[in-house]
């Protein structure tokens, strides 16, 4: 169903992390010159909406139905609670608008795409030409991941892949960016002094920094459980009781999803969170269906797409380019440390990295919309 010129469009969760990335992308790329936004609130209806208003000038309640039928388009960025509760009676209420939605919650329900245009633009518009109205975000992970590698799964060239991912605090919410930055700090303070007199013996400061994080409050670990500054965690998401976390499980659920896959392909790995801010890497390993020569494998990564970007396989090169700290805030995709693997031609290794505020969250809600009024 197309969407009428300049049409009313519903912005929920537009002051959280993720709606205020999308906030911004969509001012960067002018996209609120097409639509008449309509911001709504959970805590603040009646309240002044934001600078990008036109006509309507105050915040709508997110849970006044016949407010949201008035849209043609609703983005979601409130997350999968408010989802599960609004979404259902939305539509029961008879409303035929299209639902773009950064929660998890519908991902897998038959009637919705899992949107990411550079990589499966194919799937979104054969959903659209059969009336699809449900368009939902990707897991931050796999999208970051299929941005940067989709061109090997494209040219059909896997066999299955496994990933170890190596997770920001991000991916938990604002609260979990925090928590460890407060962390890092209880730590710093810990052995400021020993660390200002280079006299001082390292093995002393181990072990005053290890006794501090076996004794942080629970208010310090509030929201991770446990510490994480100077550690990890290995596991993210709920525990599907069968060994594997659900972020593992999206992995091959969502790639082969997203690629719209008559057989699906095993991607299976482990999913860990670490000390970085806002960028998701993961380092994959692939067993591809033949020999193909690194060169053309690494011409087919560059060419698949504006965002991805092939890192040369060297020390200085991967150290300054692949990194969490030189890809915050970029829509860049990094592919690097590509290598055969010891194990035959056929294994390939790969490291890669994106913003999952950007590519893993706000950017392919932006481009749906885009897509809806280009339809
Ligand atoms: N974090 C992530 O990495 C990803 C998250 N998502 C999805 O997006 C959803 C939203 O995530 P996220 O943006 O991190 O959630 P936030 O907690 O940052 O925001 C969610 C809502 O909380 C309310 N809120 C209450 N206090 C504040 C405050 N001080 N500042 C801003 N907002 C506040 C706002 O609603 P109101 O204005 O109505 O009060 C806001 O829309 C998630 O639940 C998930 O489903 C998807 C991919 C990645
Ligand atoms: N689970 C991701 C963040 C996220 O929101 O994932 P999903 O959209 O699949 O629930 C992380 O913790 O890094």
């Amino acid at each position: 169903m197309a969407v009428s010129k300049n049409p009313l469009v519903g912005l929920v969760g537009w002051r959280g992390m993720v709606g205020s990335v999308l906030m911004e992308r969509m001012q960067a790329e002018g996209d609120f010159e097409f639509i008449e936004p309509f911001f709504f609130s959970t805590s603040n209806a009646g309240g002044a909406a934001p600078r990008q208003a036109k006509n309507e000038t105050r915040l709508a309640d997110a849970h006044d139905i016949e407010q949201l039928k008035r849209c043609e388009v609703v983005i979601s960025c409130q997350g999968g609670d408010y989802t599960s509760d609004v979404y259902p009676k939305l539509r029961a209420a008879g409303w035929q608008g299209h639902w773009i939605d950064a929660a998890s919650t519908l991902r897998m329900a038959d009637d919705a795409v899992i949107i990411l245009d550079p990589v499966n633009r194919p799937v979104i518009d054969q959903a659209l030409s059969q009336g699809g109205r449900n368009w939902i975000g990707g897991n931050c992970t796999v999208s970051c991941m299929l941005m940067g590698v989709g061109a090997l799964y494209k040219a059909g060239l896997v066999e299955w892949m496994s990933t170890q991912t190596y997770q920001a605090a991000s991916g938990g919410g604002a609260q979990h960016m925090r928590e460890l930055l407060t962390q890092y700090g209880t730590l710093n303070a810990e052995v400021r002094a020993l660390l200002d007199d280079p006299k001082s013996a390292i093995l002393e400061i181990d072990r005053k920094i290890v006794e501090k994080q076996r004794s942080l409050s629970a208010i310090e670990t509030q929201h991770f459980g446990v510490p994480l500054g100077g550690s990890l965690i290995p596991w993210i998401d709920k525990d599907l009781g069968n060994g594997m976390s659900k972020e593992e499980w999206k992995g091959m659920a969502e790639t082969n999803k997203i690629l719209g896959s008559t057989q699906a392909i095993p991607v299976d790995g482990f999913c860990v969170r670490i000390g970085a801010m806002r960028c998701h890497s993961q380092a994959l390993t692939f067993k591809l269906k033949k020999d193909v020569p690194l060169d053309e494998i690494e011409g087919m990564i560059a060419a698949d797409n504006a965002w991805v970007k092939v890192i040369p396989n060297t020390r200085d090169a991967s150290i300054r380019e692949l990194t969490p700290v030189a890809v915050t805030g970029t829509l860049t995709i990094p592919v690097g440390r590509l290598r055969k693997l010891a194990m035959g031609p056929e294994y390939l290794g790969a490291f890669t990295i994106g913003d999952q505020l950007l590519w893993g969250a706000a950017e392919p809600l932006r481009r749906m919309l885009r897509i809806l009024i280009e339809h």
